[in-house]
């Protein structure tokens, strides 16, 4: 039995630990969430940051922005913390609005998603970050300033995101719509696709109850929020794009649960792309390779490559900087 043991193929391991160990140039993340003192709440959205910002070879720190202090009630009951979370949300190169249940820190949420609609900064929002999404569309776009989710507002008369469970509204307890789902590009000139690789369909993880009200879309797309994709009965909404905007993409699912070092999930990486100015040289990667651009070429010419084609050969020669990582995880949090 012994001597059937292999040498663990190790090296592209080795070189990708070498690289994440030796990052230097950051990539801040503002993460707008309600559970912003439990990080490991958010483990696999940040593990995901992490793996996409290695193979962007950036460093990733994650500004924690606790949504409740965004609020326009903080600036006038906690006004230092008011300040903080702005100014942290404002010193972001990226804006990640991950999943959550229940109405704490809702409208902080929305008000993130508003600013950087507007401010032209790199989005991504998760499940409930998409639904937040299509609720500020809602009210600052489309003008209907009492929208919401009927998750938080069963009374609201705009319903833009409503209860649609796939089996009985009653049955206790199986009302989530569970697991993995198959999610159908509605058109392939949209950045996600790309992303994706130009495939017809993904199959990613889903874990809600709440769905964007099939009943508006029409009225969504004529004011120029994208529904580029869709479940198979095309009512389910699964992912949003603004066309018009570097990048604000939001997805229904999960997509943190199937990322891996090495091969980071591809709207994460659209992400960290974006936010530090190197989407159109991923999606160009994109498409010549015709293949999902999961691994990245450094488009930074001072810097060693290393990974080519997800073979990385030659471990880069640089100087490690101590102190600079926290956690072991490579991440500055
Ligand atoms: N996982 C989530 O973010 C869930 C979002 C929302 N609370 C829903 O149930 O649909």
């Amino acid at each position: 039995m012994c001597s059937m043991t292999k040498e663990p193929m190790l090296e592209e391991w080795a070189a990708m630990a070498q690289t994440c160990d030796t990052l230097q140039i950051p990539v801040k993340i503002a993460m707008v969430g309600k559970y912003t003192g439990l990080s490991d709440s958010y483990l696999s959205v940040l593990k995901a940051l992490l793996h996409a910002s290695v193979a962007c070879q950036r460093k990733l720190i994650v500004e924690w922005v606790p949504a409740a202090d965004l609020e326009d009630k903080t600036a006038v009951e906690a006004p230092d913390a008011y300040e903080t979370a702005w100014s942290l949300l404002k010193g972001a190169d990226g804006i990640l609005v991950p999943g959550g249940f229940g109405d704490r820190g809702v409208q902080g949420k929305i008000l993130a998603a508003k600013y950087a609609r507007e401010n032209s900064v790199p989005f991504f929002g998760i499940c409930l970050g998409m639904q937040i999404a299509v609720i500020e569309f809602a009210r600052s776009v489309l003008k209907l300033h009492d929208a919401n989710s009927t998750e938080f507002d069963p009374e609201t008369t705009n319903p833009c995101v409503i209860f649609m469970p796939e089996c009985s509204k009653t049955h206790m307890g199986g009302t989530m719509r569970l697991g993995s789902r198959r999610t159908y590009f509605q058109v392939t000139d949209c950045k996600s696709a790309k992303l994706f690789g130009n495939v017809n369909y993904v199959d990613e993880r889903h874990r809600h109850r709440y769905e964007v009200n099939p009943d508006m879309i029409e009225k969504f797309e004529g004011a120029g929020l994208a529904f580029v994709g869709k479940d198979e009965t095309w009512k389910r909404m699964e992912i949003i794009e603004l066309p018009t905007h570097p990048y604000f993409i939001g997805v229904q699912f999960h997509p943190e649960f199937k990322s891996r070092p090495g091969k980071p999930s591809a709207l994460f990486l659209g992400l960290i792309a974006a936010s530090c100015g190197k989407l159109d040289a991923l999606l160009q990667n994109a498409s010549h390779n015709k293949q999902c651009p999961t691994k990245f070429l450094s488009d930074d010419m001072s810097m060693p490559s290393i990974h080519q084609n997800g073979q990385a050969n030659k471990p880069a020669k640089r100087l490690k900087v101590e102190g600079v990582y926290q956690n072991g995880n490579g991440m500055h949090v």
